[in-house]
C-alpha cells in the first residue's frame, strides 16, 4: 500500500520560513534547506525538497519518498565513512602496540629507573630522534686465554684515537692482571678474582672463582650501568674474560649480553683465536668449533679474528691465507700424520663447515695499519655503525692542551 506523504510544497515552505522569521525563529525548521538558490527557480508547488544535511534527524515521515532515499543514501555513505576510519584507527592501534615490536614494559622501566629519560625526550626531539636512531656500539672481545683480548683492546684503543673517533674501553675480566689500554670501566672494582680466592667461606679456585665474578657481575647491573653510562652513540670496547666455558656451554656471558641490548647497545662478537692454533688442520678445527659455539651461545653478530699473525714463519702465513677464505678449505695441507678414521672424520668436518660457510677467520696484523683498518670495517658494517651518523672528533682545543701536558711533561 502506498504510503501517504506528508510533504510540503515550497510555495508552503516560502511561508513557513516568512512566519519563522516574524516570528523571531521561535518554530522549528531544522529540516528543510530553504536557502538552496535552486529552490527559487523550481516549480513553487513542487514537493521534494531537499533536506538541510546539518540537520541530525530529520523527520523523515514528513518528506516524500524520493527525498527519503536520499536521505538513507546519505546516511549509508556517513556510517561507511565512519566505519572505515574506525577500522583504519583500530588496526593502527593493535598494530602499533602489539606487533611493531616497540617494548611498552621495557619504555616503562627505563622511565622508572630513570626519570630524566622521560624529560628529556620531551623536552628535547633531537635527543629523542638520536635514542630512536642511534643505540650505543659495543665491540665484545672474546675468546680463549691468551688469544690477545687486552692487547686488541689497546691496538683499538689507539686506532680510534688515530682516527679521531672516540671509544671506551671497558675492562669486564675479573682475573687481569695488567692492561695497557686506557680503562673507564673496571670490573675489578666491582670484584676480583683475588677477592674470591681468597675468601675462607667460598674456597674457589681461579676458574669457579672467575664464574662466580661474571654471575656477580649479572646480580650487580646498576653497578655497571652506571659506570658505563651508556649515552647515545657511544662505540665502547668491551675486554672480557678469557675463560672459554663462559663462552661455549654457560649462561652468564649470554645474560650480560641481553642486558646490554636491554639498555639499547648494539653488540657484535669479536671472537679472537692466536693464529698458532689454527695453522694445523686438527686445531684449525677444534678453533672453528670452539668460536661456532660461541656464535650461536651468543646470539649477536659475530666476527672471527686470528691474532698474532707477525710470529708466524713465512710458511705458516702462506698456508694461513687458505683459512681466509672458506672456499679454499680443501687446499689446506694435511700436516700431520692421521689414522685413517681421524683423517675422514676432520675432512667431513671441513666439509660440514665449508658447505655452509659457517665460520671464517680474518687475519689481524696488529702492525700493520692497513690490517687493523680492514677489520674495523669489516666489524663498524657488522654493528652497522652507519655512515649517517657523525663522528665524534675530539676537540680540538682539546687535543692541543693534552698535547701541551705531554710536551710538558717530556720537558721536565
Ligand atoms: N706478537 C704478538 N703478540 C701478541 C699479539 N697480541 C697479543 N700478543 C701477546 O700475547 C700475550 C697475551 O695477550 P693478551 O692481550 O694478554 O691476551 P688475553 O686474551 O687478554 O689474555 P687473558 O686476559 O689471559 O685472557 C701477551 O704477551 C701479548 O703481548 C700480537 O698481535 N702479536
Amino acid at each position: 500500500m502506498e504510503r501517504t506523504v506528508k510533504a510540503k510544497t515550497i510555495r508552503e515552505l516560502r511561508a513557513i520560513k516568512d512566519e519563522y522569521e516574524n516570528d523571531g525563529g521561535n518554530q522549528g525548521l531544522d529540516y528543510v534547506h530553504l536557502n538552496d538558490p535552486l529552490l527559487s527557480e523550481v516549480d513553487p508547488n513542487r514537493t521534494n525538497y531537499f533536506v538541510n544535511r546539518n540537520s541530525l534527524n530529520p523527520p523523515l515521515g514528513e518528506v516524500d519518498r524520493k527525498t527519503r532515499r536520499k536521505i538513507a543514501r546519505i546516511k549509508f555513505s556517513q556510517l561507511i565513512f565512519q566505519a572505515t576510519v574506525g577500522v583504519f584507527f583500530a588496526t593502527f592501534g593493535l598494530y602499533s602496540v602489539f606487533f611493531s615490536g616497540y617494548d611498552c614494559a621495557l619504555e616503562a622501566n627505563t622511565v622508572a629507573e630513570d626519570p630524566t629519560y622521560a624529560g628529556s625526550m620531551i623536552s628535547n626531539m633531537k635527543w629523542k630522534n638520536a635514542m630512536e636512531t642511534m643505540p650505543a656500539y659495543a665491540q665484545l672481545v672474546v675468546g680463549p686465554a691468551g688469544s690477545g683480548k687486552s692487547t686488541y683492546c689497546h691496538m683499538m684503543q689507539q686506532h680510534f684515537q688515530v682516527l679521531g673517533r672516540s671509544c671506551r674501553v671497558v675492562n669486564l675480566d675479573p682475573a687481569a692482571e695488567q692492561y695497557q689500554y686506557e680503562a673507564e670501566v673496571d670490573i675489578r672494582e666491582l670484584i676480583s678474582i683475588e677477592d674470591v680466592m681468597d675468601d675462607e667461606e667460598l674456597r674457589l679456585g681461579p676458574n669457579g672463582g672467575l664464574v662466580f665474578c661474571m654471575e656477580y657481575l649479572t646480580e650487580n647491573f646498576e653497578w655497571l650501568k652506571e659506570n658505563m653510562d651508556p649515552q647515545e652513540d657511544d662505540y665502547y670496547i668491551i675486554d672480557c674474560p678469557g675463560q672459554i666455558e663462559l663462552y661455549t656451554h654457560l649462561d652468564v656471558m649470554k645474560v650480560i649480553v641481553d642486558k646490554l641490548k636491554s639498555w639499547d647497545f648494539r653488540i657484535g662478537a669479536v671472537f679472537l683465536m692466536d693464529s698458532q692454533f689454527l695453522v694445523e688442520r686438527g686445531k684449525y678445527i677444534s678453533g672453528t668449533m670452539a668460536a661456532l659455539s660461541c656464535m650461536t651461545k651468543l646470539e649477536v653478530p659475530h666476527m672471527n679474528i686470528m691474532t698474532k699473525i707477525d710470529v708466524l714463519s713465512p710458511s705458516a702465513r702462506e698456508e694461513i691465507d687458505n683459512y681466509t677464505d672458506p672456499s679454499c678449505y680443501e687446499r689446506v695441507e694435511n700436516a700431520t700424520k692421521y689414522t685413517k678414521r681421524y683423517a675422514k672424520l676432520v675432512d667431513s668436518l671441513f666439509r660440514v663447515i665449508d658447505d655452509y660457510s659457517l665460520v671464517n677467520f680474518q687475519p689481524l696484523d696488529s702492525s700493520d695499519e692497513e690490517s687493523i683498518n680492514y677489520a674495523l670495517a669489516i666489524i663498524d658494517t657488522m654493528l652497522q655503525w652507519g655512515e649517517d651518523q657523525d663522528v665524534k672528533v675530539r676537540d680540538e682545543e682539546e687535543r692541543d692542551f693534552e698535547n701541551e701536558m705531554t710536551d710538558l711533561n717530556l720537558d721536565d
